[in-house]
C-alpha cells in the first residue's frame, strides 16, 4: 500500500485535526493517522465577495480554522501540537457558494438550486506545521484545494422534503450528504468522492510525500530494497525519528532531539519512501519486524509509568532531564535516555526547555487522572510481564500458563495480586464505561447485573446514566472484599449492590438485563457457549443480555488482517477478537431476539439482545 508510509511520516507526531466533521474524523482515522481532535472556534464568515474563485475562500477559511486551533492550543499550555490539520468543505453553483443551511427552508432552497445541474464541491485543506520559539508560535502554512463535480437528478419538491425532512443536510454543505441518503440524488460524480464528503485524502497523502519528501530525490520515483527496515524499529531510529522529516518537508516541532542521549546514527541511505514510490516493503516482514521489537517499546512505557515519569510532568512546563532524575530519584544518563525513548514513542514533547507530557501521558500514565491507565500499566510490568519471561519454560515443562495469568487462577493469588488486577481492570473499565452505557437505550430495563463486575465502575457509569436502573455487581468473593476500596468517578450509589459468587457454577443474582464486558475476547468456543448459555437460562422472556466486548482493530474487521500477523489486540491471547457479528450470531442462536450491534468508542463493540419467549 503506497498511502501507508506517507501516513506514517505523521506517526510520531502530535497531530491536531481542527475539525468537528465527524467524516473528516473518520476519513483520516480510517486511513490509519492518529490524531487528537480539537474543533476550530473560527467562525466561518468571512467575505465571499473578497475572493476570487470559490476555491481560495474554502481555502482561507480551512487555513484561519487551523491557525485558531493551533494558537489556542500554543496559548492554552506553551507548546503547540507538531501538525494541525484544517479543512472547508463549499458546494459553488453558477458563481455562488453553498455552505451548511441553516434553517430547513434553507436547505431547500439550495438543494433545488443543485437539482438536476452540475455543481461544484471544493475542500480547502490546511496543513499547519508549528513549533514553540522562545515561547512564540511559530507556523509554517501548506495549503491546496481539491475539486470534485457532482450531477444532481431533477428532484421532485415531494422527494426534497422528504429529504430535508430526515434531518441528514442540516450540517452538511450543500445540504446533502453523499455518503448516505444524499447518494440517492446524485447521477454522477466526476473527482474524488471522499473530497464531496469532507476531506481529499488523495491528495492530502500527495502533499505529504511531497512535504516529507526525503533530499536529493526530488519527484524521483525510488526503488525499495527488499531488505530495508521501514519506518521506527530501533531505538537508535526512535532518536532520530524526526530526522525523517527534515530535508526539504518542514523542520520538524521537536527538532534538536539528537541532542538528547541517543547516538545519532552514521547517515544511511533512506529507502522506503512516499512520492509516489514502488513500496515493495511486504506487510508481512514488516508485522514480523514490528512483533519482533514491539516489546522494547513496551518496557520503556512500563519502566516510564512505574518510575512515576509522568506524574513527575504532569502539570508542569517542561523539566530537563537532570530534573526528572531528581525527582524520580534515578540516574541523569539513564533518565536522559529513558525520556528521549518516551519523546520519540510520541509520549513526551521534547523542547530545547526539556521535557513534558503529551496530553493523552497527561491523561492515561499519570497514576491520579481521572481516566489514568497506570494500574493496567502496573499490571503488565509485574504478573503479565512475569508470565511471558517464564514462557519458553513453561511450554517446555506443560506447566498452566496463560497470557492473563490472574484471572485464571483465582485461588492462587496473593491479595495484592488481586489488587493489582483489578486496578488494570478498574482503569480499563472507568475509560469504557461511558460509552458501553450509552452505546444503546437501557432505559426500559430497571433491574441489571453485570457479571464479573470488578470495582462496579461501570455499575455506577450505569446507575448514574439510569435513574430507575438497580446493578448488581456480581464477582469473585475476593474481589467483592475488596472493591470497596475503588473510587468512581460517579458518586457511591445505594443502587449499586455486590453479591459475591463464581460465574461458572454459582446461581446468577435474578435481573432483567445481564451485562458481560470485556469478559469473553480470549475465552475459547466450548467456555463462551457454557457462559452465554447459562446466562441465557437465566433470563426471562423479555430479559436482555447486553455484550461489550474487545473489536477487532478496523483492517482486521475488513479481512485485511489474512495478509499480515495478528495485530496488538490480539497479543496474547492468541486469538483474534471475535466480531460483533459473530456475536450477533450465537445470541441469536440462543433465542435472544432484536439482537443489534453497536459500537461503544474506539476499543469494543456492543451487542444487545432480548430474550424471547420459550
Ligand atoms: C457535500 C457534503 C458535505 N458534507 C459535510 O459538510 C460539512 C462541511 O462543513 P465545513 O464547514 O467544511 O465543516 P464542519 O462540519 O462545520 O466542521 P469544521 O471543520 O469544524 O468547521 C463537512 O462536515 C462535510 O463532511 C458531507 O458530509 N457530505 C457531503 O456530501
Amino acid at each position: 500500500m503506497l498511502l501507508c508510509p506517507v501516513i506514517g511520516k505523521l506517526q510520531h507526531k502530535r497531530v491536531v485535526l481542527a475539525s468537528s466533521s465527524p467524516r473528516r474524523q473518520e476519513i483520516l482515522s480510517n486511513a490509519g493517522l492518529r490524531f487528537e481532535v480539537v474543533p476550530s472556534r473560527f467562525k466561518e464568515q468571512l467575505h465571499k465577495a473578497a475572493f476570487a474563485t470559490p476555491h481560495a475562500y474554502a481555502v482561507e477559511t480551512a487555513k484561519q480554522k487551523a491557525l485558531e486551533v493551533a494558537s489556542r492550543m500554543h496559548q492554552k499550555d506553551l507548546r503547540a501540537p507538531d501538525v494541525v490539520i484544517g479543512a472547508d468543505t463549499i458546494v459553488a453553483v453558477g458563481g455562488l457558494i453553498l455552505e451548511k443551511p441553516v434553517d430547513k427552508q434553507d436547505a431547500y432552497r439550495m438543494l433545488l438550486r443543485l437539482s438536476g445541474k452540475e455543481h461544484s464541491v471544493f475542500t480547502g485543506v490546511t496543513i499547519v506545521h508549528c513549533r514553540s520559539k522562545d515561547g512564540q508560535l511559530d507556523t509554517e502554512v501548506s495549503e491546496f484545494y481539491e475539486e470534485t463535480t457532482v450531477k444532481f437528478s431533477e428532484l421532485s419538491e415531494e422527494l426534497l422534503w422528504e429529504y430535508i425532512d430526515s434531518g441528514e443536510p442540516m450540517d452538511k454543505a450543500g445540504g446533502y450528504g453523499i455518503q448516505a441518503l444524499g447518494g440517492m440524488l446524485v447521477e454522477y460524480v466526476r473527482g474524488d468522492f471522499l473530497n464531496v464528503v469532507g476531506f481529499p485524502l488523495n491528495r492530502f497523502c500527495k502533499e505529504l510525500a511531497r512535504l516529507y519528501r526525503a533530499p536529493g530525490a526530488p519527484g524521483a520515483p525510488r526503488r525499495v530494497q527488499r531488505d530495508s527496515i521501514p519506518a521506527v524499529h530501533t531505538f537508535e531510529e526512535l532518536g532520530d525519528a524526526d530526522a525523517e522529516g527534515s530535508g526539504s518537508g518542514p523542520a520538524p516541532a521537536n527538532a534538536g532531539r539528537e541532542a538528547g542521549g541517543v547516538r545519532p546514527r552514521a547517515p544511511r541511505t533512506r529507502e522506503a519512501d512516499l512520492n509516489g514510490v514502488t513500496d515493495s516493503q511486504p506487510p508481512l516482514l514488516a508485522g514480523l519486524l514490528e512483533l519482533m521489537y514491539g516489546f522494547k517499546a513496551s518496557k520503556v512505557l512500563l519502566t516510564a509509568c512505574k518510575l512515576n515519569v509522568f506524574d513527575v510532568l504532569k502539570d508542569r512546563g517542561p523539566l530537563t532531564a537532570a530534573d526528572v532524575a531528581r525527582k524520580i530519584d534515578a540516574s541523569v544518563g539513564g533518565t536522559e535516555h529513558l525520556l528521549d525513548i518516551c519523546a520519540a514513542l510520541g509520549l513526551l514533547d521534547k523542547s530545547d526547555r526539556g521535557y513534558s507530557n503529551t496530553e493523552t501521558a497527561s491523561l492515561h500514565l499519570a497514576s491520579d487522572s481521572e481516566q489514568s491507565l497506570h494500574g493496567l500499566a502496573a499490571y503488565h510490568d509485574g504478573p503479565v510481564w512475569g508470565a511471558f519471561t517464564q514462557l519458553g519454560r513453561a511450554v517446555r515443562e506443560g506447566a498452566a500458563w496463560t497470557p492473563e495469568p490472574l484471572p485464571q487462577a483465582p485461588h492462587e493469588r496473593s491479595t495484592e495480586e488481586t489488587l493489582q488486577f483489578m486496578r488494570a481492570s478498574h482503569g480499563l473499565s472507568k475509560l469504557t464505561a461511558q460509552h458501553v452505557a450509552t452505546a444503546f437505550d437501557l432505559s426500559p430495563f430497571t433491574s441489571a447485573c453485570h457479571l464479573g463486575g470488578c470495582t462496579g465502575a461501570l455499575a455506577h457509569k450505569l446507575v448514574q446514566e439510569y435513574p430507575r436502573l438497580q446493578v448488581t455487581v456480581f464477582d469473585l468473593p475476593e474481589v467483592v472484599k475488596l472493591a470497596g476500596d475503588f473510587q468512581t468517578d460517579a458518586q457511591p450509589s445505594e443502587r449499586v449492590h455486590f453479591v459475591p459468587g463464581d460465574l461458572s457454577s454459582d446461581s446468577l443474582p435474578p435481573a432483567d438485563l445481564y451485562v458481560l464486558c470485556s469478559l469473553l475476547h480470549d475465552w475459547p468456543e466450548d467456555r463462551l457457549h457454557g457462559l452465554l448459555s447459562r446466562v441465557s437460562g437465566s433470563c426471562k422472556p423479555g430479559a436482555g443480555l447486553l455484550l461489550a466486548e474487545l473489536a477487532p482493530a478496523e483492517e482486521e474487521a475488513a479481512g485485511g488482517a489474512a495478509r499480515r500477523p495478528p495485530g496488538l489486540r490480539t497479543l496474547g491471547t492468541g486469538r483474534r477478537p471475535r466480531g460483533p457479528g459473530r456475536y450477533q450470531r450465537l445470541l441469536q442462536r440462543l433465542g435472544f431476539q432484536d439482537v443489534q450491534a453497536a459500537r461503544a468508542g474506539g476499543l469494543l463493540h456492543v451487542v444487545l439482545g432480548t430474550r424471547a419467549a420459550p
